[in-house]
């Protein structure tokens, strides 16, 4: 159900290994481009094309890529920002029988881009011009000049037509803004040792299980929603845990309004209803606001064993006293399941400023409070106190209005209480969550709003 995500240099030792085996870097270049090339020729029509080599081995696999692409008839052109500088970079260009120009001031149509992987520094502001002006670029590895590791983008730059990721996903594929330059993108499999148990994975659409006959309302995750002031958010909460497979769902609250979804069990609040030793999860924060009432119920819902989901006026509270923060979510309890769904300026009040690796900054978050942390925005990443760490789909734009991330906290309340049973740890479990998520607002299309994605939780589920 996830993908692993290599950095740099984990990407550099997973290489190692297979030198170790006896496998030579001429081979291993000459396989990466030409399954490029493959890549390449199986998206776009034959056409002209200019490949564009830097000094290392990311430009070693363009003239690989050049070789194979003028062996299936495309008029092609190799530019050199530099010579080779490495063994098997040299070798591949001594194998290119065709002209090697320099980088031509009046750029083509299609340009790939073999300049720098994961070797990069920051680039130097005239080749950063020269790329930018470029129609389009297919990316060998990675568009150049992006940092591998954290995603990071250099300042204005279009999304590459196509990147080819080779051997395996880097943070640069998966994390924004990185991931949205790299366009579509093609992972090339070249052998090297992906371990299951990556430290960071991209979310892949998760094993469900359904529900069959011995299943009842209650082992199909009993969920409580604590509402607030703003009861909208928590009965949009309630009802995404109920679209996203929870066989039971209680919103507590004052004066809770009735009316649809019928099946939605609404109780007064009182501090036993969190006592019921079957409950599977309980969500907190979608619409509570900063009164001492709420701050009560957050108490409450802090002391019980079961997973429980802080999101929004839960976080806010939280943050009013920052140092507190671990005692307060597990006490003395390594084994309590807290998750936090911080956005941005969530995160920035417990945390200060996401910056510019939020990667980093989400599982020092984790490391710190002993909490699931779920930062969310275009892309969510999902970190858990030991550094294990997702990161979900680029998600549809149209999330960005009012009320998805209630959706959202009450379909991870839904995927906690149904852990054990789906077979997820809860980091898994929050990764499923996100997955639905992002496929509900994919089938909702544009325009949506908020309670759109209740229905098309139900298509999402259908679908995992
Ligand atoms: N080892 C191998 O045989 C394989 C390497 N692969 C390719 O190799 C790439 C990594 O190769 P390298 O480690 O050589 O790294 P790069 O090719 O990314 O770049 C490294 C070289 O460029 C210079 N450089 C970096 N940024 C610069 C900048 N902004 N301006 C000027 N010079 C700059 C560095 O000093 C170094 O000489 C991967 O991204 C991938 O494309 C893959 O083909 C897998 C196989
Ligand atoms: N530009 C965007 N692209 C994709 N997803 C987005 C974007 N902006 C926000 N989202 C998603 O929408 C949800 C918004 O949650 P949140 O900010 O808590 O809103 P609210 O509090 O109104 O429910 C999150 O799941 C987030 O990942
Ligand atoms: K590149």
């Amino acid at each position: 159900m996830t993908s692993p995500v290599l950095t740099a240099a984990e990407t550099r030792a997973a290489e190692q290994a297979l030198f170790d085996a006896g496998i030579t870097p001429v081979d291993l270049m000459e396989r990466a481009g030409a399954g490029a090339a493959e890549a390449i020729v199986a998206r776009f029509p034959a056409q002209e094309v200019l490949v564009a080599c830097g000094p290392g081995n990311n430009g070693g696999d363009g003239y690989v890529v050049a070789r194979h692409l003028a062996e299936r008839g495309w008029p092609v052109r190799v530019a050199a920002l530099a010579e080779p500088a490495t063994d098997q970079a040299r070798a591949m260009r001594a194998q290119w029988a065709g002209p090697v120009e320099a980088m031509p001031a009046v750029v083509p149509p299609l340009v790939v881009d073999a300049l720098f992987g994961i070797g990069a520094r920051a680039l130097d502001p005239a080749l950063a011009r020269w790329l930018d002006t470029v129609p389009a670029v297919i990316a060998i590895d990675q568009p150049s000049g992006i940092d591998t590791d954290t995603g990071a983008a250099r300042g204005r730059a279009a999304a590459a037509a196509l990147t080819v990721a080779l051997g395996a996903l880097k943070p640069v594929h998966a994390i924004m803004p990185g991931a949205g330059l790299c366009g579509p993108v093609a992972h090339v499999p070249i052998g090297l040792p992906l371990s299951e148990r990556a430290m960071l994975a991209r979310i892949a659409p998760p094993a469900l299980r359904a529900p069959d006959a011995t299943s009842n309302k209650y082992t199909r995750g009993k969920v409580v929603v604590v509402a607030g002031a703003m009861q909208g958010a928590a009965f949009l909460a309630a009802e995404a845990a109920q679209r996203s497979g929870a066989g039971y769902v209680e919103l507590v609250g004052d004066d809770v309004p009735f009316g649809a979804p019928f099946a939605l069990v609404r109780r007064a609040w009182d501090a036993s209803v969190l006592e019921d030793k079957r409950i599977g999860a309980v969500v907190i924060g979608p619409g509570l606001d900063a009164s001492d009432t709420s701050r009560v119920r957050l108490e409450a819902a802090l002391a019980i064993a079961c997973p429980v989901v802080l999101d929004a006026g839960a976080l806010t509270q939280l943050a009013s006293d920052k140092d507190a923060l671990a005692s307060r979510l597990r006490g003395d309890d390594r084994e309590k399941v807290r998750l936090l769904t911080p956005h941005a300026g969530e995160f920035e009040r417990l945390f200060g400023p996401v910056g510019g690796d939020p990667l980093a900054a989400v599982r020092a978050a984790a490391a710190k409070t002993g909490a699931l942390v779920l930062l969310k925005g275009a892309t969510s990443i999902l970190a858990a106190p030991d550094g294990r760490a997702l990161v979900g789909p680029i998600a549809s734009p149209w999330l960005s209005t009012a009320g998805t991330g209630d959706v959202l906290a009450g379909v991870c309340g839904t995927m906690l209480a149904q852990a054990a049973w789906h077979g997820f740890d809860p980091l898994e479990a929050v990764g499923a969550a996100i997955w639905l998520h992002a496929r509900a607002a994919e089938l909702a299309g544009p325009a949506l709003i908020a309670d759109d994605l209740l229905w098309s939780l139900k298509r999402a589920v259908a679908k995992a």
